[in-house]
């Protein structure tokens, strides 16, 4: 399946989205092993979810989905069965990296695999501080990738200084610690997402968050309370962007997650002379969520690196594509991470920059982008997803300033926003499916 977006003008709309992504990982696998019972609003039924709702219910959690609402019985994190079982992660290095936490201190042998692109990402990162706790977790050709088997064991809480900023080796150390004997210490780089944090203390749990550092009582219990989670942040960001690059454009997206670990993106924006507004924040389940007024927008480039990497590490393929649009060279630094994501981020941008004619540079960590180097706008583009969700989405935005864009092969951004075509065409894009 390909994208095609034609030039477009006049986006207008106010709306809502599916749930965060990330939030939605976290409150399916925290309230499948809570106590009791508890729904959950706008969950996002993307791909990658749907593997977490399949792998909760094979470790013992009552799941039902009833328009458009999720119920979930918690197993309660002390009466889980003795399992046998494998765990399909599709693409989804979140669900892969948590629920390899979790099963560690779970009686019973789990393999647990992907698609070919989260086979080949690294997981020696979750090995290590499994290992530590006294896991049994290995990755079964020995090249620290996926499929890895997993033998539930007594566990043991530890104190571990993180070597990589990220937030899903975190989670999987906080899930590991929930059903381990002792108390566990994380110490973090850099501050990244952190769902699991605000959750747990919203289930009851005892944690105690100080920027970055978390400590927590190993053992506890954790209560089922109702969670509406806010629209998804990362799929916000590319309305934003089409917002933006879109002639006389105006929009207003409601109840998007405002978490300040999340919101780089934003930041960027306003420095590249963006028209955002902020028009309301709201506490909802111990998260943020604000309503975005954005408007079509002039910008210029900017640099990146440092701290905020971390805040916005999901959106750079986005930012290189409206920095190719933007005066000025803009320059990313600080983001090896990128190359280890769905794609190498670094590779598959600088890419499909190129099929613009866009003046582009790979660094090891980041890239250089010329703005505005063009040679033509009134032409088509083609650009190739690589099967990576983001990078899809990201350059059929190209398509709003040139006369067309088609992506190849975009079924991945079921993964994570489904929704994208239906959001795109009701604010008034010419896309369309091929
Ligand atoms: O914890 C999470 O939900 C995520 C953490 C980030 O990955 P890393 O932890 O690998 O940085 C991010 O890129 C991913 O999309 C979602
Ligand atoms: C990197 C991403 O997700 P995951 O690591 O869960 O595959 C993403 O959504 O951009």
């Amino acid at each position: 399946m390909n994208i095609i977006i034609k030039k477009s003008k006049n986006l207008k709309g106010e709306f809502n989205l599916p749930g965060d992504k990330s939030i939605s990982h976290r409150a399916a696998i925290l309230l499948s092993i809570s106590q009791g019972c508890a729904e959950v609003k706008n969950f996002l039924f993307s791909e990658d979810c749907l593997n977490t709702l399949k792998a909760m219910r094979i470790i013992g959690a009552d799941i039902k989905i009833e328009n458009g609402l999720l119920k979930i019985r918690g197993n309660n994190r002390n009466k889980i069965k003795d399992i046998n079982s494998f765990i399909y992660s599709g693409n989804s290095g979140t669900l892969m990296r948590l629920i390899c936490g979790l099963l560690s201190g779970i009686k019973g042998s789990f393999l647990i695999y992907g698609d070919d692109s989260l086979n080949n990402r690294p997981m020696e990162r979750i090995i290590k501080p499994i290992r530590m706790m006294g896991g049994d977790i290995k990755s079964i050709y020995n090249n620290g990738c996926s499929p890895i088997v997993v033998r539930g064991k007594e566990l043991h809480g530890i104190s571990y200084q993180m070597d990589v900023p990220s937030a899903q080796v975190k989670s999987c150390i906080m899930l590991a610690s929930i059903l381990a004997e002792g108390k566990t210490e994380i110490y973090e780089l850099e501050k990244t997402r952190d769902h699991t944090e605000r959750m747990l203390k919203y289930l009851g749990y005892n944690i105690d968050v100080n920027n970055n550092i978390i400590k927590m009582e190993c053992k506890g219990s954790l209560y089922s309370r109702d969670i509406i989670i806010p629209g998804d942040i990362s799929s916000a960001a590319f309305i934003i962007g089409g917002c933006i690059l879109a002639e006389s454009s105006e929009i207003i997206i409601k109840d998007v997650l405002f978490n300040k670990t999340r919101t780089g993106y934003l930041d960027v924006l306003k420095d590249m002379g963006a028209d955002i507004e902020i028009v309301e924040v709201r506490n909802l389940n111990n998260e943020e969520s604000a309503d975005i007024r954005i408007k079509s927008s002039r910008l210029k480039s900017v640099n990146i690196n440092g701290d905020i990497i971390v805040r916005l590490i999901d959106e750079l393929p986005l930012i290189a594509v409206l920095s190719s649009f933007a005066e000025g060279t803009t320059v990313i630094k600080g983001a090896k991470e990128l190359r280890k994501k769905e794609s190498d981020r670094i590779k598959t941008i600088i890419y499909n920059l190129k099929q613009m004619d866009i003046e582009a540079y790979e660094l090891d960590d980041g890239m250089i982008i010329k703005g505005c180097s063009f040679k033509n706008t009134k032409r088509k583009v083609f650009f190739n997803s690589f099967n990576d969700h983001r990078i899809a989405m990201a350059f059929s935005l190209a398509g709003i300033v040139f006369d067309e864009a088609e992506v190849i092969d975009c079924g991945c951004i079921n993964t994570s926003f489904p929704e994208f075509f239906k959001v795109m065409s009701s604010i008034g894009a010419d896309i369309r499916i091929k």
